[in-house]
Parts: structure tokens; C-alpha cells; sequence
């Protein structure tokens, strides 16, 4: 089922456009953009991209309209055009709601389905031939992760209502017409499904005529299915975020006000201060993300107060934006070269303000995660994740606490590499990375220690109930198929598990699941072994 608050940023969007329709006015339509704008980016959270393009789509046309005074009042056609479209994201909302209440089939008895979000629609259609190569380690594959994987031939008919989260096609000779016009069918039915289009000829025109007929992405014939894989999971891949944080430095209190409604509106959290005395302190304090700068105060200008917050290494990248009625472009790049980011001209479009900030936030902590994760796998690579073990032994402080240390290597990988190749390899790193944020919790510390190891640190826990999670998770990914283009391939891990206050420091218990990690490999791998006394 979808969660609470997805359902409530669809009943907003629901009474903003009967309001637009009861008063027909540029403001009205202004309020309903901004809800449409909220609903894409809670689309774009979960993982529902049709849904997000559906808002994202409608929200720019609104805007156009509300541009332009001229356009008011709307003719009859207009409004029954934005009616259709309103319709029409209803009612994808309300299959995937359905979809994920009935489709939700038994998963594979691997599956620790309680570990899985089900709040997220995780069905995926192949349209293929039965008889493909790719069909069935691609399904067995899709599976394994938790999606309920439907297959139809290229004529089957498909269920009226449901909208699954990807439909994936493969063509059992090339796209011709009629393949193209299936297509062209199930993305007019299935407007909030995301199609994905296999083996696709890397020629221009195909791509292009693909593309045309509704596809959101044609993946080249010559690419392995590990790489649909990897994109399958990437767009479904939970973003656990903290909410953006924005600092305002604003002396007017009614632009304050405004500006902390829009950017609640949006879910950012926000702190602002009339005076920038305290820019400093309240940065140390809040560490917000970007700040947002009225250039006009009467104690020194937002120029002013920027140059000083760049004197701080830790600022240095820190966004900061002005918001200002300043229209001397002479000025405004003499501001943007003393360390600002960016102009918002007062007063400001809530829908274009929040874009920016939004933007600006996205790349600003993807420069800081870059920092610490692995590109890979997207964990926490090797110094962050000793880092994160130092500070969660540190936060038990003199209190009793349980933890444990798991080192983990990929058995012989060195001939996966060499048989199968580097890319090959490569998945079989990705997919363990998966199985570990899919079986572990949030809670948990996960790194990619280096190429094929990885470190776990489970916290709260004692050496028997951490050594029966990992020994599941060992056995699952024995069982787990890579698949490629030739078929699929197993694989294992060995393991060594350390725990605390046994092992007292970050060293100790890295040293001590080391020697547990050896001691598992000698023993003829494929096992997990206890740190010795
Ligand atoms: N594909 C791929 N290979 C990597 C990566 N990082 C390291 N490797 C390879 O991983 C292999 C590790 O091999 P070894 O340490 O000899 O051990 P092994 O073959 O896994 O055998 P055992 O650990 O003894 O079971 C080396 O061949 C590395 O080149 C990576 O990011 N991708």
C-alpha cells in the first residue's frame, strides 16, 4: 500500500485542482504546481518515475500557463485537458496502490520478504519470448531481489488495471513495426510504468523510433543483462536521505514567512535568522545544507556575509543563494564572483525557488557522499566505514553495549574475473552489496573494505544472533544466480565474525574477524568462523 504521506500529496494535488476550478485565478494555479511539484519529488523518492513524469509534466504546463496573464481565463478546452491529465495521475495512484495489494506474490523462500519496503510497487512485466536465453536468469535474478516478475509474450493481452513499476522488452528477432506499436499501446496504458527496451540495435534511427513510441530507455544489444539489472536496481534503490536542510538569512519578517511556507511545503527543513551577527554560529549550529541570502540588510550586505562564510574551510562549498530584487546584472556578477551561487529574484516563483534549492542541495551532498562511498556499490568505503566503526564503539562510552565485527570476501574471485570477466566480476561485487542493504537494517554499518571484502558492523547485537544473520545471508548468496549473457553463475563468501566487548577496540575486532576470515578459507571457504578466544 502506498504510505501515509504519498496518499496525502495526492490529496492535495486532488483539492488544489478543485480550487483552481471553483476559482479559476494565476495564484490558485500557482498553490496547484507547487503540490504537483511536492508530489513529484515524493514520486521521485519512492522510486515512481512514471508517476513523477506524469506530475513533472503537468506541473510544467501549469506553470507555463500561470506565466502568462494573458492566458486567464483558461478556455473550456484547457481545463478539460488539465482534468484529463489529473485523471489520469489519480488513477496511476490508485493501480499502483492496487498492484502492490494484489500482485504481491509469494516470493522465493530465500526472500526474507519482511526485509524488503513494501510500500513500493515491485512488480516488473518481460514481454518476451519464454524460449529467450536471457528470460529465465533474468526473472530468477529479478526475483531473488525481492520483484515479482511476470513474463508475456509479445501478443498476450495485459491485465486492464495494473501498472507495474518497469515493463522490460525483449524482441525475439528486432524491433519491427509490430513490436513498435505494442509498445507504443502498452505506454499509453501503462502511463505510470517505467519501459525499459533490451537488445536494441545501437543505431540511431531504432533508438530513436523507440524512444518515439514511449520507451524510457533502450539498453544496446551489445550490453549484458547484468547492466539492466544494475539499472533496475538502481531505480528502485531506497535513497535513505535526511531532509534537505536549508538556512535562511532574511531581515523582512513577511519574506521570512514566505519563504519558510515554500520550503516546508517541500519538506525542507529550514532555520532562519534576521540578523547575519549570528550566520556563523547558526551555521556551526544547524549545518544547513545551503543558505538561502537576502542581499539587502542593514547591518552588512548578503555579499558581505558570504565572503565571510568562505573564509571557513568547512563552508567553502557550502550552496549559498541570493534572494534579491537586485536587476543590475553588473552587480549581480560582482555578487556571484565574492562566493554566491546563484540569483532568485524577489519576489520569487515558490516553484522555480524550490527547483534551485533542491538542485543545488542534490549536488552539494552528492559531492560530500562522493567523499565517503564507494562508486561501485554505493556502501561506505574503506576509511568511512572504519571511521563510523570508531564512532559507534566511541558512543557506547562507559556503558555495556553489543556489537559485532564481520569481514567478508568473495571465494576464489580472482577466477570469476578470469573466466567470466572483469564486468562479470564486477556484478557479482554489486549484487552482494545488494544482498547486504536488502537483509541488513538501516542501522547497520555496511563498507567495501576493498575489491571483493567487505565489513559489516552489526549493532545492538551479541555473536549468536549476528553470527545466524550472517550464515543466512551466506547461504542466500551461494544460491543466488549472476546472470550474464551466457547463462548464470554461482558464487560464495567466507566470512570471520568478531564480537565486542570481546574484542574491545576498532583494531582488535577488524584484526580478530580477519583471522576468523583466514581461518574460514583454509577450512575450505564458503563459511562463516567465529573469532578465537
Ligand atoms: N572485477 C573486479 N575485480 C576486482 C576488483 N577489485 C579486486 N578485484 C580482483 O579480485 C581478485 C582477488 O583475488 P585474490 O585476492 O587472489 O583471491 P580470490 O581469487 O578471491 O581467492 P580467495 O580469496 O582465496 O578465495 C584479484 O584478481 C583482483 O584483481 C573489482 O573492483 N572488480
Amino acid at each position: 500500500m502506498l504510505n501515509k504521506p504519498l496518499a496525502v500529496h495526492f490529496r492535495a494535488v486532488q483539492e488544489r485542482w478543485g480550487e483552481c476550478l471553483n476559482n479559476p485565478d494565476t495564484n490558485q494555479f500557482i498553490e496547484f504546481a507547487l503540490a504537483l511539484n511536492s508530489a513529484t519529488e515524493q514520486c521521485k523518492e519512492r522510486k515512481l518515475p512514471g508517476l513523477s513524469r506524469l506530475c513533472e509534466g503537468l506541473q510544467n504546463e501549469v506553470m507555463n500557463l500561470s506565466d502568462n496573464p494573458a492566458n486567464f481565463p483558461l478556455t473550456h478546452s484547457v481545463v478539460s485537458a488539465l482534468s484529463r491529465q489529473v485523471e489520469t495521475i489519480l488513477s496511476s495512484v490508485e493501480t499502483s496502490r492496487k498492484v502492490d495489494v494484489q500482485e504481491r506474490r509469494t516470493l522465493s523462500t530465500l526472500v526474507d520478504v519482511e526485509r524488503f519496503d513494501t510500500t513500493r510497487p515491485r512488480t516488473i512485466w518481460l514481454v518476451a519470448d519464454a524460449r529467450h536465453p536471457w528470460v529465465e536468469g533474468l526473472a530468477k535474478q529479478l526475483d531473488f531481489f525481492g520483484f515479482a516478475v511476470r513474463r508475456f509474450d509479445w501478443e498476450d493481452p495485459m491485465p486492464p488495471t495494473a501498472s507495474p513499476l518497469v515493463i522490460l522488452f525483449i524482441p525475439q528477432h528486432e524491433y519491427g513495426n509490430a513490436e513498435t506499436e505494442r509498445i507504443q499501446r502498452i505506454r499509453a496504458h501503462y502511463q505510470a510504468s517505467q519501459l525499459f527496451c533490451l537488445a536494441v540495435p545501437e543505431l540511431l534511427d531504432p533508438m530513436v523510433c523507440l524512444l518515439r513510441a514511449g520507451a524510457d530507455l533502450t539498453i544496446p544489444a551489445v550490453q549484458e543483462t547484468t547492466t539492466v539489472l544494475a539499472q533496475v536496481l538502481d531505480l528502485i534503490e531506497a535513497q535513505d536521505q535526511e531532509p534537505y536542510r536549508v538556512l535562511v538569512v532574511e531581515d523582512s519578517p513577511t519574506a521570512t514567512a514566505m519563504i519558510k511556507r515554500t520550503l516546508e511545503q517541500h519538506g525542507i527543513a529550514n532555520y532562519a535568522i534576521s540578523n547575519p551577527e549570528h550566520l556563523l554560529d547558526a551555521v556551526w549550529r544547524y549545518q544547513p545544507d545551503l543558505v538561502l541570502m537576502d542581499m539587502h540588510m542593514p547591518h552588512c550586505t548578503g555579499v558581505e556575509a558570504t565572503r565571510v562564510l568562505r573564509q571557513l574551510p568547512a563552508c567553502r562549498s557550502l550552496p549559498v543563494v541570493y534572494l534579491s530584487s537586485e536587476t543590475d546584472i553588473g552587480m549581480q556578477m560582482a555578487a556571484l564572483r565574492l562566493g554566491g551561487d546563484q540569483f532568485i529574484a524577489k519576489p520569487f516563483n515558490p516553484v522555480l525557488m524550490t527547483t534551485i534549492v533542491k538542485s543545488k542541495i542534490e549536488r552539494y551532498r552528492e559531492m560530500q557522499r562522493s567523499g565517503v562511498h564507494d562508486s561501485l556499490t554505493g556502501l561506505l568505503n574503506h576509511t568511512a566505514s572504519k571511521t563510523r566503526l570508531q564512532n559507534a564503539l566511541l558512543a557506547f562510552g562507559k556503558e555495556a553495549g553489543s556489537l559485532c565485527v564481520v569481514m567478508i570476501d568473495i571465494d576464489h574471485f580472482k577466477s570469476i574475473n578470469d573466466v567470466h570477466g572483469h564486468p562479470v566480476g564486477d556484478q557479482v561485487i554489486r549484487n552482494l552489496a545488494w544482498l547486504l542493504k536488502g537483509r541488513l537494517r538501516a542501522t547497520d554499518i555496511i563498507g567495501r573494505y576493498g575489491g571483493e571484502e567487505f565489513m559489516v558492523v552489526l549493532r545492538g547485537i551479541g555473536m549468536s544472533e549476528g553470527f545466524d544473520m550472517i550464515e543466512r545471508i551466506r547461504e542466500d548468496f551461494a544460491a543466488l544466480p549472476h546472470v550474464y549473457s551466457q547463462g548464470a553463475l554461482h558464487a560464495s563468501f567466507s566470512a570471520g565474525i568478531a564480537s565486542y566487548p570481546l574484542y574491545a577496540t576498532d583494531s582488535e575486532l577488524i584484526a580478530a574477524a580477519d583471522n576468523a576470515l583466514l581461518e574460514a578459507k583454509r577450512a575450505g571457504r564458503n563459511r562463516l568462523e567465529r573469532a578465537a578466544l
